[in-house]
């Protein structure tokens, strides 16, 4: 693993009278791609404006390269910031966008030109510089909003929910942009998203918020199979909760806690299954869900593929061994 060059340390996030986010830890590895996922109003913004400088911590550390950044006000951090929308100056050219924070620091013309033209290159929009952005597309602007971040050196960049904008298919493209300059350019990305995909698809390192708290800090693939709570089991991914009496017999034993099946390992061919009626059968192209009713309780499948069942008939249902997921906690 490579040298930490973002820590956060006991920090306490939030505004004056109301703590958001209370005693956060989180050592970032240089050239990490992490990502703060967590629902509406669990406090990721306000993580990544303290990170920023645009709010004061209100307890704990934020340290840079080893270095003690807390007090810094914005502009002595060395963070880059690409915002929501990329939020580009449209009356200014690419260039101008590009060199913004250097003319406020008043650098010199020539380190200016000089400085503007490297970062455009290595994101790859030297033809783009001379064009303001309603002239250029949606990824070319998300280029000269990254090359505007790092144009004063910085080495980490803040990402505020720059996809939340784009439809499905846009946001797709975006995301895999976004990863192949992180990887070539190697910078350390800090990316705050509520949506899931985001995350599974850019991140080395997912960071969980919910009501202000860290539910797990993990990659993609330990969030998904060995999710740490409940909540963490049904926001990454899609869940059954089992009923108890449902679960017991599924799983075939009592269980104590709340237990979670994924649709994906719902079986509906099994050889020793539970009968279960199909409800409904909704066809999505690349899968299909299926809406069941067990012993009188809901559940539903997905299916990738034929045959479909026939709503109104009815399967043998049974779970994946060891696929569920339990825990030990009371039902609420
Ligand atoms: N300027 C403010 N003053 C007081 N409270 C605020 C302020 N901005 C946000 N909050 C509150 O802080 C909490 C966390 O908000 P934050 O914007 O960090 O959440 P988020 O996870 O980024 O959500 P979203 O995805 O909706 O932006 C919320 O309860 C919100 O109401």
């Amino acid at each position: 693993m490579a040298d930490s060059v973002l820590s956060l340390q006991n920090l306490d996030v939030g505004f004056p009278g109301m703590t958001v986010v209370h005693d956060l830890n989180l050592d970032v590895a240089d050239g990490a791609f992490v990502s703060l996922l967590g629902p509406s109003g669990s406090g990721k913004s306000t993580v990544l404006r303290t990170i920023a400088g645009l709010l004061p911590a209100l307890g704990g550390r934020v340290a840079l390269e080893g270095r003690d950044i807390t007090t810094f006000p914005p502009e002595r951090r060395n963070v880059g910031i690409v915002f929501q929308n990329y939020a580009l100056f449209p009356t200014m050219t690419a260039f101008e966008n590009i060199a913004f924070a250097l003319r406020v620091a008043k650098k010199p013309k020539a380190e200016i030109e000089k400085r503007v033209h490297e970062v455009a290159a290595m994101a790859r929009i030297t033809d783009q510089l001379d064009k303001k952005p309603a002239s250029m597309s949606g990824g070319q602007q998300q280029r000269v909003a990254i090359a505007r971040a790092l144009v004063t050196g910085s080495r980490v960049l803040l990402f505020d929910e720059p996809l939340s904008n784009l439809d499905a298919k846009v946001r797709a493209s975006m995301r895999q942009e976004i990863k192949r300059l992180q990887t070539e350019l190697g910078f350390t990305a800090i990316f705050v998203t509520h949506d899931q995909e985001d995350a599974l698809t850019m991140s080395d390192v997912i960071v969980v918020l919910n009501h202000g708290k860290i539910e797990q800090i993990g990659d993609g693939r330990t969030l998904y199979r060995k999710p740490a709570t409940p909540f963490i089991c049904e926001f990454i991914g899609v869940s059954n909760e089992l009923a108890p009496q449902l679960a017991a017999r599924l799983l075939g034993s009592e269980i104590k806690g709340r237990s979670f099946v994924r649709l994906e390992d719902v079986m509906l061919s099994a050889t020793a299954g539970i009968p279960a009626r199909v409800k409904h059968v909704e066809f999505l192209g690349a899968y299909s869900r299926i809406d069941l009713d067990v012993e009188g309780h809901a559940l539903s499948a997905m299916l990738i593929g034929d045959p479909l069942p026939d709503p109104g008939s009815t399967v043998p249902l049974a779970v994946r061994p060891g696929a569920a997921h339990i825990f030990a906690e009371a039902i609420p």
